[in-house]
């Protein structure tokens, strides 16, 4: 019984909080998008070391890399990025299935709990999206004829649906979309030299430049969501060297933070539920559920 009261009052005290001071209202979510070996890695790690508060959220390659199986009852890993380069046709459906799963699951993460408390703001910056996963990689296999009409289909119609049972949970309020040209990237994909990318051709990193054109930049790649349509896009040109050049570096960094400054955030939403931090160690004790799913660490300020 006093475990119900507890959670009606804790319930009635997010409530409040929600109404005065919602910590997910305050929360920006962006995306940097770009070709293969454009340089997103990199200019993720040079956004977190400008600001250690952010949240910096790499794309899952290893996971890709080291999916575990059974096989007649021994386990095993495989590699799943370089089955899906060596035999497009067999493994590009299996290959977008799981990575649109992993993109999800990582979008789906709970924020870090000291994230809301971030001095400049809570910004959370994902390598690559559920989007990009649609519109330029999937998308992209199966103009090239590794992904049949079925397989497209399918894949469609659970990632619009996964989308529309997600929500808020997974919008963006931005992207930032890293521009160079394909024989750009060609040069850094090779210079950066990962196994698995060894057979890469200029013609394949082209049509991936020309998809992410369509879909950030021309505008003309139909998307499911009336979200996505009106979603404001950061178009950087990183034709140029920014690793090791202090000035472009600062350049591409303050328009990432003038866009911020701009970008409205997701509306308040109602809280639905309150829980108790299911993590040990220090963090916040209390989390927060709103109607759309999400969840939040509780920073209360209870009076008296
Ligand atoms: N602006 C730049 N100028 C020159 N080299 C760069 C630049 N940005 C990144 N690089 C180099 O290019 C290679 C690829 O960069 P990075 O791994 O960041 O690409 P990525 O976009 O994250 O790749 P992927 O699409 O595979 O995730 C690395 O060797 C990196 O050092
Ligand atoms: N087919 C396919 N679909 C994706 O959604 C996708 N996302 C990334 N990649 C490839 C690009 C780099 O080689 C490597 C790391 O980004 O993985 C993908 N390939």
């Amino acid at each position: 019984m006093t475990g119900i009261i507890q959670r009606l009052l804790l319930l009635s005290a997010a409530h409040r909080w929600a109404r005065n001071q919602s910590t997910c209202a305050q929360i920006k979510r962006v995306s940097i998008e770009g070709n293969i070996a454009v340089g997103k890695s990199t200019f993720a790690r040079l956004l977190q070391e400008s600001n250690p508060d952010w949240e910096v959220i790499t794309e899952p390659v290893s996971k890709w890399q080291n999916v575990d199986h059974e096989t007649q009852s021994q386990h095993s890993s495989s590699n799943l990025l370089q089955m899906m380069y060596e035999d497009p046709k067999r493994w590009s459906y299996t290959f977008q299935s799981f990575s649109c799963l992993s993109r999800l699951r990582t979008q789906l993460q709970p924020i870090t709990p000291m994230l809301p408390q971030a001095p400049k703001g809570a910004v959370q910056v994902y390598e690559r999206s559920v989007y990009s996963d649609r519109y330029v990689f999937a998308l992209n296999m199966f103009k090239l004829g590794f992904i049949n009409s079925v397989e497209w289909a399918v894949y469609q119609e659970y990632h619009s649906f996964l989308l529309q049972q997600f929500g808020h949970r997974v919008e963006l309020e931005g992207i930032i979309y890293l521009r160079a040209s394909p024989q750009t990237c060609l040069g850094r994909l090779q210079k950066r030299a990962r196994e698995e990318e060894q057979q890469l051709e200029l013609h394949y990193l082209q049509m991936l430049h020309q998809r992410h054109e369509d879909w950030l930049l021309n505008r003309t790649t139909p998307v499911h969501s009336a979200h996505l349509l009106k979603l404001p896009v950061l178009v950087l040109d990183t034709e140029g060297e920014f690793e090791r050049n202090p000035e472009v570096r600062v350049h591409l960094i303050s328009k990432v933070h003038l866009s911020l400054d701009s970008l409205t955030v997701n509306s308040n939403q109602k809280v639905t539920d309150v829980f108790a931090s299911p993590a040990t160690g220090p963090g916040f004790p209390l989390w927060v559920v709103t109607e759309d799913h999400s969840r939040f660490p509780l920073l209360l300020k209870m009076k008296g």
